[in-house]
């Protein structure tokens, strides 16, 4: 097990970290969500000991770094080489095996082809991002630390690299955190949360209880929501076409019905977190 406790950061006024304590456990993945500048990266940083913490432990199961294995902000890869040659120059760096079954065996685990000797330039985003994952596995590491690991992937991108994660951690037992900032990306694979705004640890438990304990907000977007009466029974906020409303899952089924006899054109409705808010009002600072 990993385990932060009261982990802290500052860079002169700005607290990136605040007393963050946090358990990461064996063969269980577990999502960090965040907005941007929520102190995801500083803690993976402090966590693979790229930074020193300013106050607050972090408790590894060996003294040696080893056992954790990371992508943090993004893959540097050498995108002039093949996938083999990447390997076998960050293996060579890191002091690991570089024989031909051992690199072929890193490609086999993220399912990348042995036979491209094409420059790694060539690949698609999801496969540089595969690549980055058999690198940060050339220790056999317990741990892995993925930061922001699906931006940018398409949907088929996004769900080989899920199943690839989800494999990681049941075969191998290994311990995975993943950031984002989309609640999306973390919600199935991500067994357990934990939710970071302004640096401090806001929530975290199992990821399906969070999504279920805060499922009672709703955007709804329809042309002409302004006429509709039905809304006015519920709290809400209307801005142009789109309306955020509180609302149990039980009760929309009905609303959406009384909306279609009120002639309410929707367009769609979408189930908000109250982190969605938060990050809808830092992206329009
Ligand atoms: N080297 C640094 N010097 C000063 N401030 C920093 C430094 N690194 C990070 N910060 C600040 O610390 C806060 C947390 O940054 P961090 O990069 O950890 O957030 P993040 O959640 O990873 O965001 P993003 O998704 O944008 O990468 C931000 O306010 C950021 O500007």
């Amino acid at each position: 097990m990993i385990k932060t406790v009261a982990l802290s950061k500052t860079y002169g006024k700005v607290k990136a970290l605040d007393k963050v304590s946090l358990e990461i456990e064996g063969g269980k993945i577990h999502g960090l969500l965040g907005p941007n500048g929520a102190g995801k990266s500083t803690l993976f940083k402090m966590i693979c000991g790229l930074i020193s913490p300013t106050s607050g432990e972090i408790l590894l199961p060996q003294k040696e770094r080893k056992c954790v294995g990371a992508i943090i902000e993004n893959v540097g890869l050498y995108m002039h080489l093949s996938a083999f040659e990447n390997l076998y120059v960050f293996s060579k760096i890191q002091n690991a095996p570089t024989q031909q079954s051992a690199l072929e065996h890193l490609l086999e685990l993220v399912d990348l082809p042995l036979d491209r000797k094409d420059p790694v330039r060539n690949f698609s985003l999801g496969m540089k991002q595969r690549l980055g994952l058999a690198i940060a596995m050339i220790n056999q590491p317990e741990f892995l630390l993925l930061d922001e690991p699906f931006s940018g992937l398409d949907p088929s991108g996004t769900q080989k690299l899920k199943n690839l994660l989800s494999e990681l951690a049941k075969q191998k037992n290994i311990g995975i955190l993943v950031s984002s900032h989309l609640i999306e990306e973390l919600n199935l694979i991500s067994e357990q949360l934990f939710v970071l705004q302004k640096g401090k640890l806001i929530e975290q438990g199992r990821t399906d209880s969070i999504i279920r304990k805060h499922a009672t907000h709703y955007l709804i977007i329809a042309q002409n929501i302004q006429n509709s009466k039905s809304i006015l029974g519920y709290q809400h906020q209307i801005e142009g076409q789109k309306v955020e409303i509180e609302i149990s899952a039980e009760k929309l089924p009905k609303l959406l019905q009384s909306l279609l006899e009120e002639g309410i054109q929707i367009q769609s409705c979408k189930q908000l977190m109250p982190w969605d808010t938060f990050f809808t009002t830092e992206y329009d600072d």
